[in-house]
């Protein structure tokens, strides 16, 4: 890790000049620097204001987290560190030109196409694992879509470990909950009930966030939490298609993929932390199911044929589906688990029909 001369900084900046500014976060600014070999890096630089040491110490805490790891594709690059007097430390960290996914989900013209969510969904669970299974084991806090950032080939890269908690952090260290609203797990009420699943949780609505194109919270909705208005359409299986961005067309071939991602993020944001809501190792797992890849890669070899033979398959989906619904009903079942696990059940039969036919 390099340790970068102030000065170099102040003058790849322009003196922290507010053209160079690409935004304030809880903790600090971030500013586009170019440095003399033309290298575009960002830095993250503590805010002057009254709470100033606390923004210091969570831009410190950032700098020990990101330097205990290893690089990882999908994991923001630390490049180096930079001390100045009055300030404290400065990070030094690639520079991500495409914005992050909240904006491109919520501010963006261009919606993200199916295929393409779903491998940034994919490429989080990747680095949520390398964090969770890492040594030292890091828990990042604070999963959200403003904390997803592109870099140039529009890969996904986890960013923000301003909150991040290390493994090796002695109870005492460790503070008190700590998160962005609508992605909290509620779960995580005291700090002893910090664990990855707080994580699973975020990424559970990101997830969400990602399929559906709504905000984690939207004052200007009823329900407001995405949470709370998605899940009454996962359980009801007919209705999960209404959770589906409406922005832009789901294509036939992704559906059965798109359903089985939302059955995965109803899973993450379970309050049954324990037996429902899988650790991230068991999501990618689920999500790297060959088939899912097989329809996101090659959509357009699929065949009038291929396309008759799922369209049967749904039908045939459908009615087993009404079928089981209607015994739950009758045995008075309306717990969210049991049909959230019968529908992922029904939708690995028709998966394991299709890739043995
Ligand atoms: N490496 C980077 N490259 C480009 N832009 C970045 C980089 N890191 C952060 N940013 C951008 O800088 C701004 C501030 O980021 P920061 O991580 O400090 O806060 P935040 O995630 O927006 O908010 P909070 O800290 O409150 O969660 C955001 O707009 C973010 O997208």
């Amino acid at each position: 890790m390099e340790k970068y001369d102030y000065e170099e900084l102040v003058n790849s900046t322009q003196s922290f000049s507010p053209t160079r500014l690409i935004g304030r976060g809880s903790h600090g600014s971030v500013y586009k620097g170019v440095l003399k070999d033309n290298k575009l890096v960002a830095i993250k630089k503590p805010t002057r204001s009254p709470e100033a040491l606390h923004d210091k110490s969570k831009v410190d805490n950032e700098i020990r987290v990101l330097s205990s790891l290893r690089e990882n594709p999908h994991v923001i690059n630390l490049l180096g560190t930079s001390q100045d007097s009055a300030n404290g430390k400065l990070l030094v960290m690639e520079f991500m030109p495409n914005g992050s996914l909240h904006d491109l989900l919520h501010v963006s013209t261009a919606p993200p196409t199916w295929p393409k969510r779903v491998e940034i969904a994919t490429q989080i669970a990747r680095a949520v694992r390398f964090l969770h299974e890492g040594l030292p084991l890091v828990i990042h806090r604070d999963i959200k879509s403003a904390n997803i950032l592109f870099d140039s080939n529009w890969n996904s890269k986890l960013a923000d470990f301003g909150l991040a908690v290390l493994q090796l952090d002695s109870p005492s260290q460790v503070s008190q909950p700590a998160g962005t609203i609508g992605y909290l797990d509620p779960c995580y009420t005291t700090p002893s009930k910090l664990s990855t699943k707080n994580d699973v949780f975020s990424f559970g609505v990101v997830l969400l966030e990602i399929i559906s194109g709504r905000k984690a919270i939207d004052m200007s909705r009823a329900p407001s939490s995405i949470v709370e208005w998605a899940i009454p359409l996962i359980k009801d299986q007919v209705r999960i298609s209404e959770i589906c961005d409406p922005r832009i067309a789901l294509p036939t071939f992704m559906e059965p993929t798109i359903r089985h991602m939302l059955c995965i993020a109803a899973r993450c944001v379970s309050s049954n932390e324990d037996q429902v809501r899988p650790s991230v190792a068991e999501i990618i797992t689920l999500m790297e199911n060959p088939l899912i890849h097989e329809r996101v890669r090659f959509p357009i070899w699929t065949s009038l044929l291929q396309r008759m033979v799922l369209l049967s398959r749904r039908r045939k989906l459908a009615s087993r589906l009404q079928a089981r619904s209607c015994a739950a009903t009758k045995q008075g079942d309306h717990h969210v688990h049991s049909h959230l696990s019968s529908g992922t059940l029904l939708l690995k039969e028709v998966l394991a029909d299709v890739t043995h036919k």
